[in-house]
C-alpha cells in the first residue's frame, strides 16, 4: 500500500523565479489556467495521444495508453517536472479507478490503487511518472476539475503543484481562492448569487430585496435594475419605518435580503454609478453577511492584506445600525429583531490600524465608534436585554412565533405533543401557535429563550436551552467589557478626549472608564467560581449562577476582565478542561451530561470546536502571556484543519469535532456541517475557519509548521523532545 501522502512537500514559501511567469507554480487557479495558458492551441491535431494519461492499476491501462508507456523516453530530471494532461480523458479515468466511493473525491476511504501515471512535458507525454497516494491524486482532481471550470482542454502541470506543502496550500487558497469565492456585493451584477437562499421554505421563487426607506436613491436603483435584468425576477420593497414583531412574522411568508451599504465609484469613462460595499459570507447554507461571523472574518482578511473587504463589513454594520437598529444576526427579513455577539469596536479599531495614514481614516474611526455607542446603549444597555438589577446584559431579542429558518425537522420533536393536540400537521400547526390561534405559554417561553440562543450565536447548545433569555452571559458581558475600554481609549487617545456625537452631545473616557469598572466588579461577584476557578453565565431569573462550563469563559481573557491572578488560576484549573487532541472544545465533557434519543446532540456542545471559540481562545492566552499554552492549542486546532484537508479532498467545513481522530470534519449534529458538499474541489471553505487557520500561522514557528505540513500528531509532536523548541 503506498503512503497516504507524501513527506516531502513542496513548500509553496520557496519563491519561483519571478521574472518568469510561467515557472511559478503557484499562482491561482484563475491565472494558472488562464487563456494564456491554454496549450491546446500549441499541439497539432495529431498529438493527443502524447497527452494521454493512465490510471495504473494493471487491467485499466488502455493499449493505447500501454503503448505510450512503452514508448516512454528518459527524461532528465534537472527542472522541475511538468505534466502535460488531457483534461476530460484524466478526470474520468482518475475517477473512475481512485474514487471508489464515487463522490467526487478522493479522500483516505477511498481504495482504489492510490497510484495514477501521468506523462511529462518534456518528453511530449511519452515518459509516464507516478503520482502516489490520497493527498496527491486529490489534488490532481482538484487541479483537473478547475481547469475543466476555466475551459481548457489539455494543461501543463507542474509537480510541484501537486505535492504542495498542504499548510502552504490551504493557506494559499484561503488567501488566493476562498476569500473571493465568498465575497459578495448587494448590486445588479450580482443580485441573482446573494439573493439565492436555501433556508427559505416559503416556496416562492421570487428575488425579494427591503430598502429602508430613507435609502430612496438604493430604492430606485434597485427597481431599475429589476427592469432591466427581468431575468432576476426581482421584487423591490421598501421596508416599514418602525418593524414590529408583527411584520416580521408576516414577512415570513416573502422572506427578503436586505439592503446594505452602497458606494459610488467611476468606471473607465469617467461616468459615476452606484455598487455594493462588499462583505464575505460564511459560505454553505448562509449566504448572507453575519454579525459576529463578520468579525472573525475580518481579523483574517487583515492578515490576507484584504483590508478593502474588512473595512467594507465595518461600512455595513454601520448601515445596519443606522437603519435596522442594531448589527444583525445576518441581513435576511426573518433575522430583523435579532442581533448577535457584538465586536464592532475592535474591528474597527484594527482596521483602522491598517488605514490611519490615509485620508478619511479619522472619519471611518469616528462613525463607528458613533455606530457602536449608539449601539451600546439603544440594544444592549436596554430594555428588555438589560437587566437592572445586576448591572448586566442579556441576549433577549423580540419577536413571534417559530424561526423560520432553522431546518425543517429541528423542532419536530419539541411540536409533536402540541400537532397531536390539536390534530394538526407541522405545517398546519406552526401557522396556528405564530398567529396566536392557540395559546400555549410553555411554548412562549421556549422561543422566547430559543430567539435568545440564537441572537448569542450559540444556536444550540444545552447551556443556553430553554434559559438563555435570563442569563448575564461571561460572553456578553465580555464583549460590552470589551466596548467600554475601548471606546473609552479611543476617545481618549484619537479624539482628545472629546468626542462629539452627530446629537450634539459629548463623550469623554472618564464616563467609560467607569463603566467598565463597575461592569467589571459585576462580573466579579456574580460569574466568577473562585471555588472552581471559571466564569459561569448568570441566571438573573433564579438569581443563581450556572453550572455549565463553556468556551466562553475565555472571552473574559479576551477582553482583559480578568485579574491576572484570575487568569493564571483559570489556566491552571480550567484549561485543561476544555483541551482536548483537536482543540479546545465548546463545553466540557462534564458538562454535557447524557445525550440520547430525547436529548439529541447539539452542535455548540461538546465534542465540538469553533473557531471563534479558539481565536478569542488565543488572544486571550497571548494578552495575559501564556505563550506555551497559546502555540500548543493554537497546534491542535490547526493540526485537526490540515489533517481533514490532506485526508479529506482538501475540505474545510464550519465546525469540527475535535475529539475524532480520523474524520474531525463530521459533524452530526442539527442542519448538519456546512462545506462538506465538495465536487471535485472546494471552492470558498468556510468563512471563520478560512480566518482561524490564517490567524493560527501567525503564531507558529517555523518548526510547527513543518510538523503540521508533515500532520504530526500533537500527541507525537508535544511528546517529541524537539517540542521544547514549541516556545522558541
Ligand atoms: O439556520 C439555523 C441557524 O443558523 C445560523 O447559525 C449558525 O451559523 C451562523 C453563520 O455561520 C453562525 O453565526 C452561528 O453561530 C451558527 O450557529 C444563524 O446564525 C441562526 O440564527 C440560525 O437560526
Ligand atoms: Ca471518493
Amino acid at each position: 500500500m503506498p503512503p497516504k501522502f507524501s513527506s516531502h512537500y513542496v513548500d509553496t514559501n520557496e519563491k519561483p523565479n519571478e521574472n518568469d511567469r510561467d515557472s511559478d507554480p503557484f499562482v491561482n487557479a484563475k491565472s494558472y489556467y488562464s487563456k494564456d495558458t491554454d496549450i491546446s492551441t500549441r499541439l497539432g491535431s495529431g498529438r493527443g495521444r502524447t497527452l494521454s494519461t493512465s490510471a495504473e492499476s494493471g487491467s485499466s491501462l488502455t493499449p493505447e495508453l500501454k503503448n505510450i508507456r512503452r514508448r516512454g523516453s528518459l527524461d532528465e530530471h534537472k527542472e522541475p517536472r511538468k505534466f502535460l494532461v488531457d483534461v476530460e480523458k484524466t478526470l474520468h479515468s482518475l475517477l473512475e479507478s481512485e474514487d471508489t466511493d464515487r463522490n467526487m473525491q478522493i479522500t483516505i476511504e477511498d481504495t482504489g490503487p492510490k497510484v495514477v501515471s501521468l506523462g511529462s512535458a518534456s518528453s511530449g507525454g511519452y515518459r509516464l511518472y507516478e503520482l502516489r497516494g490520497t493527498y496527491q491524486l486529490s489534488n490532481l482532481l482538484q487541479e483537473l476539475t478547475l481547469a475543466k471550470d476555466f475551459g481548457r482542454r489539455y494543461v501543463m502541470i507542474d509537480e510541484r503543484r501537486l505535492n504542495e506543502n498542504p499548510v502552504s496550500r490551504l493557506s494559499r487558497l484561503i488567501k488566493g481562492t476562498f476569500w473571493d469565492a465568498l465575497t459578495r456585493r448587494i448590486d445588479a451584477s450580482t443580485l441573482d448569487v446573494i439573493c439565492h437562499d436555501t433556508k427559505d421554505r416559503s416556496g416562492h421563487s421570487v428575488n425579494r430585496i427591503y430598502v429602508p426607506k430613507p435609502e430612496k436613491e438604493q430604492y430606485e436603483y434597485y427597481c431599475r435594475a429589476a427592469k432591466e435584468r427581468p431575468y432576476l425576477n426581482l421584487q423591490v420593497e421598501y421596508l416599514p419605518e418602525a418593524i414590529t414583531k408583527e411584520w416580521v412574522r408576516d414577512a415570513n411568508q416573502k422572506p427578503g435580503l436586505l439592503a446594505l451599504a452602497m458606494e459610488r465609484y467611476k468606471d473607465d469613462e469617467g461616468e459615476t454609478h452606484l455598487r455594493g460595499v462588499p462583505f464575505v459570507v460564511p459560505g454553505g447554507r448562509f449566504n448572507e453577511m453575519y454579525g459576529w461571523d463578520s468579525y472573525f472574518e475580518a481579523l483574517g482578511l487583515l492578515i490576507d492584506g484584504r483590508v478593502d473587504l474588512a473595512k467594507g463589513m465595518v461600512e455595513n454594520f454601520i448601515f445596519e445600525i443606522t437603519y435596522y437598529g442594531k448589527i444583525l444576526n445576518a441581513n435576511r427579513t426573518y433575522y430583523l429583531l435579532r442581533s448577535q455577539p457584538p465586536l464592532l469596536t475592535d474591528m474597527a479599531i484594527r482596521v483602522y490600524e491598517h488605514i490611519k495614514n490615509e485620508e478619511g481614516s479619522k472619519d471611518f474611526l469616528y462613525r463607528a465608534l458613533c455606530a457602536a455607542m449608539k449601539e451600546y446603549y439603544t440594544v444592549w444597555m436596554s430594555s428588555p436585554r438589560y437587566d437592572t438589577k445586576t448591572g448586566l446584559s442579556r441576549y433577549r431579542p423580540d419577536g413571534l412565533g417559530i424561526p423560520p429558518e432553522t431546518e425543517a425537522s429541528h423542532f419536530e420533536q419539541l411540536l409533536r405533543p402540541y400537532m397531536e393536540k390539536y390534530n394538526m400537521t407541522l405545517d398546519e400547526f406552526t401557522e396556528a401557535y405564530n398567529y396566536q390561534k392557540v395559546q400555549e405559554p410553555f411554548l412562549d417561553d421556549y422561543f422566547l429563550h430559543d430567539r435568545a440562543v440564537r441572537e448569542s450565536g450559540h444556536d444550540t447548545t444545552y447551556r443556553l436551552e430553554k434559559v438563555c433569555a435570563d442569563l448575564a452571559t461571561v460572553d456578553l458581558n465580555s464583549l460590552l467589557y470589551k466596548y467600554e475600554t475601548d471606546i473609552s481609549r479611543v476617545v481618549l487617545e484619537i479624539f482628545n478626549d472629546k468626542l462629539v456625537l452627530p446629537d450634539g452631545n459629548v463623550e469623554t473616557s472618564a464616563i467609560w472608564d467607569r463603566r467598565a469598572r463597575a461592569r467589571r466588579a459585576a462580573m466579579e461577584k456574580y460569574n466568577w467560581s473562585e471555588a472552581e476557578s471559571i466564569w459561569y453565565d448568570y441566571d438573573t431569573k433564579f438569581e443563581k449562577r450556572g453550572t455549565y462550563q463553556s468556551a466562553t469563559a475565555f472571552w473574559a481573557l479576551w477582553a482583559g476582565v480578568a485579574t491576572p491572578r484570575q487568569a493564571a488560576r483559570f489556566i491552571e484549573v480550567s484549561l485543561p478542561k476544555f483541551e482536548v487532541s483537536g482543540g479546545i472544545v465548546a463545553g466540557t465533557k462534564e458538562s454535557l451530561g447524557q445525550v440520547g434519543l430525547h436529548n439529541p446532540s447539539r452542535q455548540w456542545d461538546y465534542p465540538n470546536g469553533w473557531s471563534p471559540q479558539q481565536i478569542l481562545a488565543w488572544y486571550g492566552l497571548l494578552r495575559y502571556g501564556y505563550e506555551d499554552e497559546l502555540r500548543r492549542v493554537v497546534y491542535r486546532w490547526l493540526y485537526t484543519i490540515t489533517k481533514s484537508f490532506v485526508d479529506f479532498n482538501g475540505v474545510v467545513v464550519e465546525k469540527y469535532d475535535l475529539t475524532r481522530a480520523v474524520d474531525p470534519h463530521r459533524v452530526e449534529a442539527e442542519y448538519g456541517n456546512q462545506g462538506l458538499d465538495i465536487q471535485g474541489v472546494a471552492r470558498e471553505g468556510f468563512g471563520w475557519v478560512n480566518a482561524s487557520y490564517e490567524i493560527g500561522l501567525t503564531f507558529c514557528n517555523s518548526h510547527m509548521r513543518r510538523a503540521l505540513g508533515a500532520c504530526t500528531e500533537p500527541a507525537i509532536f508535544f511528546s517529541d523532545k524537539k517540542q521544547q523548541e514549541i516556545g522558541s
